[in-house]
């Protein structure tokens, strides 16, 4: 007997020590959406449910190496980012994603989640990287996932209302994607959490009720993720958010407190079955 092998995607990310977000959150996504996870780790930081204490950056060399590795043999049919530390980390994975044929351009998917700081505004990003996520990423992403804080860093667009949603994909969308995911997460005046994706023509708004939870560590990894594993199951872009958008209101409605400070959005709600 043969097994078949699964979707594989891959994240480009670095980890979470307590467990909540980055490469953590993110394996653990592409798991309950039944595809393999492969991952190429950019820093390693110290992190509990109070914040980032510190972060050690892996050498650009080792991140393109992990790549390479990964696609060359394994295969993988999507690809994301989360936290990539550093402009010379961002130069390494344009260049293997086009040595290895990741981004809009190719056959695999790959969605770029701005990481910028953590929910707790530690920052995961030196300053001068933020060119290099404009002029080396934006432009190779089938998708940008930027929350409201990396939208007004990057474009200097202040959302406090859903119609000013439009104009930051709009911005966004000059910076070279082939979509944008604009998340409302932090719109809180709104009693409503309605995304926005836009590809230059079309607005597709993604409604979704607002929860009050404190808990919603890993929220942003964990859309992108699930949003990447239906893109590795061959879904269209559209598809692929609707689901995504499903994935992490069912997760965020089931975070769980952890720690001192702010805990992870959860995927347990996915097994079906926790008898052993
Ligand atoms: N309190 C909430 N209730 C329901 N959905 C939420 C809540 N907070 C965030 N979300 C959803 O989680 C996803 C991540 O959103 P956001 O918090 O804006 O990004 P990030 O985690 O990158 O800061 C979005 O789809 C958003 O709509
Ligand atoms: C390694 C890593 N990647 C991403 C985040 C962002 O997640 P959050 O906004 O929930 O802090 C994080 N805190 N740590």
């Amino acid at each position: 007997m043969s097994n078949s092998t699964p979707p594989r995607a891959l994240t480009i990310a670095g980890t979470d020590s307590g467990g909540g977000a980055g490469v953590h959150a993110d394996c653990r996504t592409f798991f309950a959406c039944g595809v393999h996870a492969t991952t190429a780790v950019t820093a390693v930081t110290v992190q509990n449910s109070v914040g980032v204490s510190g972060f050690h950056e892996i050498p650009p060399e080792v991140v393109a190496a992990q790549i390479e590795a990964v696609v060359t043999d394994i295969g993988v049919t999507a690809a994301k980012t989360g936290m990539l530390a550093s402009a010379a980390i961002i130069d390494a994975i344009a260049d293997t994603c086009d040595k290895v044929g990741i981004g809009r351009d190719h056959t695999i998917p790959f969605v770029v989640d701005p990481v910028s700081a953590s929910m707790h505004g530690d920052q995961l990003l030196h300053d001068n990287a933020l060119a290099g996520l404009k002029n080396r990423l934006f432009p190779r992403a089938s998708l940008v996932t930027p929350n409201l804080d990396e939208v007004r860093l990057l474009t200097g667009i202040d959302v406090t209302s859903r119609d000013m949603m439009l104009d930051a994909a709009k911005a966004m969308f000059d910076f070279g994607p082939q979509w944008v995911l604009i998340k409302a997460g932090h719109l809180r005046s709104d009693p409503e959490c309605v995304d926005i994706l836009y590809d230059g023509v079309a607005v597709i708004e993604l409604p979704g009720p607002r929860f009050d939870v404190k808990d919603t560590h890993g929220s942003g990894d964990t859309l992108a993720s699930s949003i990447t594993s239906a893109l590795a199951k061959g879904a269209t872009m559209p598809s692929a958010v609707e689901f995504g958008k499903r994935f992490i209101t069912k997760a965020v409605q089931n975070a769980y407190p952890l720690g001192a400070g702010v805990g992870p959005v959860s995927n347990f709600w996915r097994l079906s079955d926790d008898r052993f």
